[in-house]
């Protein structure tokens, strides 16, 4: 069969376990050529050493970026036909091994195994709608006087260097390379030093694919392997995601080649509730706005803006849910409340919690470390905060948290919420709650934000772009838009006729 798209995939060269090596360049698992150290990468869940991996240096930068440069010509070559079917392929391999790499997933990063399984499914749902999309990559035919024409090409940019942040591993990974590789670039990517694993993972399967070697390579470091892959001179883009000071590092260090840039950063989004909202339905969003993935969430709704009038209800109701969820062992089914994902960065969290308080705020529930027993002792798990009392110029309402601390805020009028929620440096999201669908949509055009929901929160089709107003990052990933960021025009301009230069020349 040409397509192989019907058959089932056969091969299955994927590592289940936590093993090395843990680069993975022209095809396959290797140790970096040269490192400057080895990382230790904790379990979120125990505490406990998960693996140990090597830092990749500059010779082993230069050696991914090389093997990358070296097979675009071929890669970028295929018709988007030819390379779309292996990422349809790669999205299929995925499905079938949903549960091993989800559970990969868990020990990387302390989720709860459902959400891991949501996040492992987002990624063939990206792999296959830029697979299917590829073939769709075409350029215009542009009629001219006289007949001439011009072609307008889409052509791919080359090396993409990806750097991406340790909250959704694997997701993260995707959502740059299928864009990436549809549209017939090559790639380089460095994870997050804190979750290694499920990008190699995906190399794996991008070769039992049948991606050729080189196409996807992973580097493994901390922030300086990260700086030596964007300041790449064989790197034509870089695709990031994380936070806006490195983001603003990513950025200075592109400008240097003017390569071109695109940036997932931070957050502090609003998400505003009117009188005549559903109070359940805006519950349940409040909790998939700030409580999924500990909280370690970049879009965020943690400015939850709610009218004076439903305000206690409201309250009541979002502390009864929030004081059922389940912190425990995130390989237990019904644990709803993992670990965050490591010690610094939960004692960051217990801060904000502090200086709300101390600045006047309520911690209505939550907001605490809660010990568990025996293998997961040495985790951090957090109890999932509540604060009312909350003002605008607080530190808790001001910062990025990347945690579960949700901030409740009280408004009177539709213009003064409008106001209070863009009163922020951040625009990466929003939402509004109401049954008035004059006043959704006069708010959702009002919000500055790259994605606004009404009456819902927190979901992130592949269909729709997604990205940053303000300092919240540049450009868009997934949807029709990523293919803009991932290719450039080239125009060729057909003469049919003789050529005009004016008074230039004289028979
Ligand atoms: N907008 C979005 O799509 C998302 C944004 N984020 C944001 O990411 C942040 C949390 O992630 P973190 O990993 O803590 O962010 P971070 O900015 O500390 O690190 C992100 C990545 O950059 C690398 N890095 C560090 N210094 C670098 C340098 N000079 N040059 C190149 N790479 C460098 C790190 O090793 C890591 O791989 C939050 O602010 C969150 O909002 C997270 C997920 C999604």
């Amino acid at each position: 069969m040409a397509s192989g798209l019907s058959s089932r995939v056969i091969s299955r060269n994927i590592t289940r376990t936590i093993r090395g090596p843990w680069n993975f360049v022209a095809g396959k698992r290797c140790l970096p050529v040269d490192s400057s150290g080895s990382m230790k990468v904790i379990e979120p869940a125990s505490g406990e050493l998960l693996c140990g991996v090597p830092i990749s240096g500059t010779e082993e930068v230069n050696r991914a970026v090389g093997v990358a440069k070296g097979v675009f010509a071929t890669w970028s070559k295929l018709s988007g036909r030819e390379g779309g079917e292996k990422l349809l392929r790669a999205g299929q391999i995925i499905r079938e091994n949903l549960e091993d790499i989800s559970r990969l997933e868990v020990q990387d990063t302390g989720k709860p195994i459902w959400e891991a399984r949501l996040d492992i499914t987002s990624c063939p749902d990206a792999l296959e709608y830029y697979g299917g999309l590829a073939p769709c990559i075409v350029g215009q035919h542009v009629p001219l006087p006289g007949g001439s024409f011009a072609m307008v090409q889409k052509e791919p940019l080359g090396v993409i260097g990806g750097v991406g942040a340790w909250n959704f591993p694997m997701q993260t990974c995707i959502w740059k390379v299928a864009p990436a590789l549809a549209c017939g670039n090559t790639f380089v990517y460095k994870p997050s030093q804190f979750t290694p694993v499920t990008a190699v993972t995906l190399g794996e399967v991008l070769a039992d694919a049948g991606v050729p070697d080189g196409v996807y390579n992973v580097v493994q470091g901390e922030g300086q392997t990260g700086a030596y892959l964007c300041e790449h001179p064989d790197v034509a883009k870089l695709s990031f995601t994380g936070s806006v000071p490195t983001g603003t590092k990513v950025m200075t260090a592109g400008a240097q080649d003017i390569k071109s840039v695109t940036l997932e950063l931070g957050g502090k989004s609003p998400l505003i509730i009117f009188p005549d909202a559903d109070v359940k339905n805006a519950v349940k969003a409040t909790l998939m706005a700030n409580f999924l993935s500990q909280g370690q969430v970049c879009s965020n709704g943690t400015r939850v803006f709610v009218h004076r009038s439903i305000a206690a209800e409201f309250l009541k109701q979002l502390v009864t849910a929030t004081e059922k969820l389940k912190i425990g062992d995130p390989f237990a089914e019904d644990t709803t409340v993992g670990a965050t994902i490591h010690e610094d960065h939960a004692r960051k969290v217990l801060s904000y919690v502090d200086s709300a308080r101390q600045e006047g705020a309520t911690v209505l529930c939550g907001g605490e470390r809660v010990l568990l027993k025996g293998k997961l002792a040495g985790g951090w798990y957090l109890s999932p905060a509540v604060l009312t009392d909350c003002r605008d110029d607080m530190k808790v309402v001001q910062e990025e948290v990347f945690g579960s601390v949700a901030s409740v805020l009280e408004f009177d009028t539709e213009e003064e919420a409008v106001k209070r929620a863009n009163d922020t440096k951040f625009g990466l999201a929003g939402a509004v709650f109401t049954k008035d669908i004059q006043r959704g949509h006069r708010v959702a055009n009002a919000i500055e934000a790259g994605t606004v929901w009404i009456n819902t929160y927190n979901l992130y089709p592949t269909e729709v772009p997604f990205g940053g107003y303000k300092q919240s990052g540049i450009g868009r990933e997934n949807g029709l838009t990523a293919v803009d960021y991932f290719t450039q025009t080239r125009t060729i301009y057909v003469e049919m006729g003789d050529v005009d230069c004016g008074l230039l020349y004289q028979d």
